[in-house]
């Protein structure tokens, strides 16, 4: 029998490497086969046992899948009727694939069709010149790497929309190709982190890309606030506020997110905003990270898209030349919704050759963005034009989506005000709405009660009852004491009245239960708190092989 000084709060077979042990103990790691050797008392864990990974790992948060996305597999594989809201991934809720890109990278993927005498009774001619043209600018067809910033002539279409788009000359040589808008951002964020006291300003509420990315690279977030009472609108003195605030901490402010279209917020920045946040960033010497992958997703007529490219130029010198830009956007949104493909980009705008070179290199560490993914971006900023013959096609398939897509921001805002304790914002572009559920203190406590954050209590509450799997406010970040849910408006449009209905069923019953003090009590008789506190004794023999400390066997306390 061995004699173990420190009990170990829990015992876990899997777990040999947390276990205190003398030290020079030996221990068998499976079946007797291997052997590693402690020291100084402990059993040093592998490099890849849970322990030893990377702490930014293990740090990184990501809400939009995590515990209520995880209840609503599990929920789903019981055979529960799961509404995802959880993500913007249209197609995954029965968006359709617009018809022209698809035939285009179909006949990409399958060149040997080009040569069927048969292929113009099922491809108009449009599709089959677009893919001999984007055929023609690889070399090798889909199945071959790719300049790692991508094709040169897809970069070339993509300055040609910036162009367009803004009104100013765009440079290919300063447009990377990505696998979506996500790569983009990390490889930025990668460069400008240098360390944990490199602060990003990311506005809250934010999309747990940005936190999760400068966790991962072991950076500092620094949160600037939305304001909700002005429709989620962008105060600078709040932001200024956020830089002191860091200063004082000892923290660099690099850099400075903006989302446009917002998520979750679903705001759109004015043109006033955009050009007092420029000088705030020529003031204070911050890159602007500007995510632009919602523009096209815009669901108001008072304040249309305008890109950070474009109000930098229109100011002129010295902010023209002087601040630097990154811009990113996407084919996973829009009308498009072709969150699979992973198709995206970035363009930087006042970086010198020098840093473009690093990104480069950086770039071609993984070759080559993926090429399909590179083809629907082409076609995103090249989409066929008047006179083309699948011109009316795609034409009416994109307004139906954008059209559906603004009835459904309207349903879901109005179906959330008129719940009980819930206010919500219009849902002025991109595909989330927002709501701010006002929990009762009641409310509260039963969720401090379950160990869990009050917002999590409500989704889960709410995913059990219905189905509908939403995001809680607390991942993406929220004043202390206020309460949100995010949902996506992507549920088909013939379905929202029904999910709403549902919805406010569930938060008046929740509401009702407790506000009142009779109300909670029923909840507390409903589900008494469990109690986990167990003790036991474990006998080594029953574990099986690999549980042998230096040829002995012994008994444990678990708990
Ligand atoms: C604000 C924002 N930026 C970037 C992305 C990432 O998009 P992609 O699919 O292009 O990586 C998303 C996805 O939801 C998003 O909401």
């Amino acid at each position: 029998m061995l004699l173990i000084s420190k009990i170990p709060p829990f015992f876990d077979p899997w777990r040999w490497s947390r276990l205190e042990i003398d030290e020079g103990v030996e221990v068998k790691d499976s079946e007797g086969t291997k052997r590693r050797r402690a020291t100084r008392g402990t059993i040093m864990p592998k490099p890849l046992d849970h322990e030893s990974i990377n702490e930014n790992v293990k740090k990184v948060a990501y809400a939009v899948r995590g515990e209520l996305y995880l209840r609503a597999s599990e929920l789903q594989k019981e055979g529960k009727k799961i509404i995802f809201t959880n993500v913007g991934n249209p197609h995954a809720l029965g968006q359709k694939p617009l018809t022209f890109p698809r035939q285009v990278v179909a006949l990409c993927q399958a060149p040997f069709l080009l040569d069927d005498p048969n292929v113009g009774l099922v491809f108009p001619a449009d599709a089959i010149a677009r893919a001999k043209h984007y055929l023609s600018l690889t070399s090798g067809g889909l199945g071959a790497y790719s300049d790692s910033r991508g094709l040169p002539g897809i970069r070339k279409e993509v300055a040609e929309f910036i162009e367009r788009r803004d009104g100013y000359p765009s440079n290919p040589d300063l447009i990377f190709l990505t696998d979506g808008a996500s790569k983009g951002v990390m490889q930025m964020l990668n460069t400008i982190i240098r360390n944990e006291k490199d602060g990003i300003l990311v506005p809250v509420p934010q999309y747990p890309l940005y936190s999760a990315t400068i966790q991962l690279y072991g950076g500092s977030l620094v949160p600037y606030y939305l304001d909700e009472e002005s429709n989620w609108g962008l105060d600078l003195n709040n932001v200024r506020q956020s830089v002191m605030q860091a200063r004082s901490k000892g923290i660099t402010v690099r850099a400075m997110v903006i989302i446009n279209p917002g998520n979750p917020t679903g705001q759109c920045l004015s043109e006033a905003n955009l050009r007092e946040l420029l000088r705030f960033c020529l003031y204070e010497n911050l890159v602007l990270l500007a995510d632009e992958v919602y523009q096209q997703n815009i669901y108001q007529d008072e304040r249309p898209f305008i890109s950070a490219k474009k109000i930098l130029l229109d100011m002129g010198l010295p902010i023209s030349k002087e601040v630097q830009l990154v811009s990113f956007h996407t084919v996973s949104k829009g009308y498009w919704g072709e969150c699979g493909q992973r198709g995206g980009y970035f363009e930087m705008t006042n970086l010198p050759p020098e840093t473009v070179d690093e990104v480069y290199k950086v770039a071609s560490v993984s070759l080559s963005p993926n090429v399909p993914g590179q083809i629907f971006l082409g076609l995103m900023v090249n989409p066929p034009k008047p006179g083309d013959i699948s011109y009316l096609k795609f034409t009416e398939e994109s307004k139906a989506v954008l059209g559906s897509l603004r009835k459904r921001a309207r349903i879901m805002t109005d179906g959330f005000n008129s719940c009980r304790n819930v206010v919500c914002n219009f849902t002025e572009g991109a595909m989330y709405s927002f709501p701010q559920i006002r929990l009762p203190p009641k409310a509260i406590e039963a969720a401090k009660k379950a160990g869990k954050v009050p917002d999590v209590f409500y989704c889960l509450k709410l995913l059990e009852a219905t189905g509908i799997s939403t995001v809680p406010g607390s991942g993406f970040g929220q004043k202390e004491g206020v309460f949100h849910l995010r949902t996506t408006i992507l549920p088909a449009e013939e379905e929202m009245p029904a999910i709403m209905a549902s919805f406010k069923k569930f938060n008046d019953e929740f509401m009702e239960q407790y506000e009142g003090y009779r109300g909670y009590s029923r909840m507390l008789r409903a589900a008494p708190p469990k109690r986990h506190l167990l003790w036991a004794v474990v006998d080594l023999d029953e574990l099986g092989p690999g549980c042998d400390i230096d040829g002995h066997r012994g008994l444990y306390v678990t708990r």
